[in-house]
């Protein structure tokens, strides 16, 4: 099993796979949200009513891409956004604009995390860099308290990626699908308690090595 990688260390090989090997960020994005795509219709999920929550940067670029695939596959899925749209990264925007091409149903109502069967976590992934407050711990806490398992993407939305503790408020999920390596505060007894089950996706980024040509 490969070893488990820090923030930095994702972060150093996503821009390494960018600008060294020259796959686009959105390609990886949508490497990243095609494999949370597989989980989640072969996961352990009633998939009756899906409710994927966004955040504004690339870990909620990758949720709106999440909820486009599942609205092509014509499931009822709705995409709550929590950050600010017009703060998003170019990434992130541009999603939205796939998404709205396939019409994704869009919400801001509280009732329908009460009513999810299934909430897919794309708040924050490893870019989470203070304890979490104000409206996207409301949201935290309001999925917390209802019956719906979690399917996160790369990190449980809280989660120190790099310790497993929660900065402030963080979702317990049910599973969570994670780009290219662990990280290796999953490994903590606080990290695991939050991941669940945890899946590795292969999307195309890996560490420079020797059997990967570096410049
Ligand atoms: N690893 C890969 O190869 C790929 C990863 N992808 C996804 O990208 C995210 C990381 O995206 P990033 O934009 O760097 O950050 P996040 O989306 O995790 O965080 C959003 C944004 O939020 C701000 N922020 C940090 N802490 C807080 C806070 N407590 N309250 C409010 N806002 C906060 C900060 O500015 C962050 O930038 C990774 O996890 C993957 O999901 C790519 O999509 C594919 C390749
Ligand atoms: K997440």
């Amino acid at each position: 099993m490969t070893d488990a990688i820090t923030v930095a260390q994702a972060q150093e090989y996503d821009h390494y796979t960018m600008e060294e090997v020259g796959i686009p960020s959105l390609v990886l994005m949508e490497r990243a949200a095609l494999a949370c795509y597989r989980d989640i219709l072969t996961g352990p999920f009633d998939l009756s009513r899906i409710l994927v929550v966004a955040g504004s940067g690339n870990n909620g670029g990758d949720g709106v891409a999440v909820a486009r695939l599942l609205r092509i596959h014509g499931l009822n899925v709705r995409l709550m956004l929590v950050g600010q749209p017009d703060h998003a990264t170019e990434q992130t925007k541009q999603q939205l604009k796939i998404a709205a091409h396939y019409q994704t149903p869009m919400t801001t109502e509280t009732a329908d995390i009460e009513h999810a069967t299934l909430v897919v976590d794309g708040i924050f992934g490893v870019g989470l860099s203070r304890p979490v407050e104000g409206h996207y711990a409301t949201i935290i806490h309001q999925i917390n308290e209802v019956d719906a398992p979690v399917f996160a993407i790369d990190v449980p939305s809280g989660i120190n990626a790099d310790t497993g503790d929660v900065l402030g408020v963080a979702l317990t999920a049910r599973m969570t699908t994670t780009m290219g390596y662990r990280k290796i505060g999953f490994e903590t007894t606080s990290g695991r308690q939050h991941v669940g089950q945890l899946h590795v996706a292969d999307i195309g980024v890996y560490a420079p090595s020797p059997l990967i040509p570096s410049k």
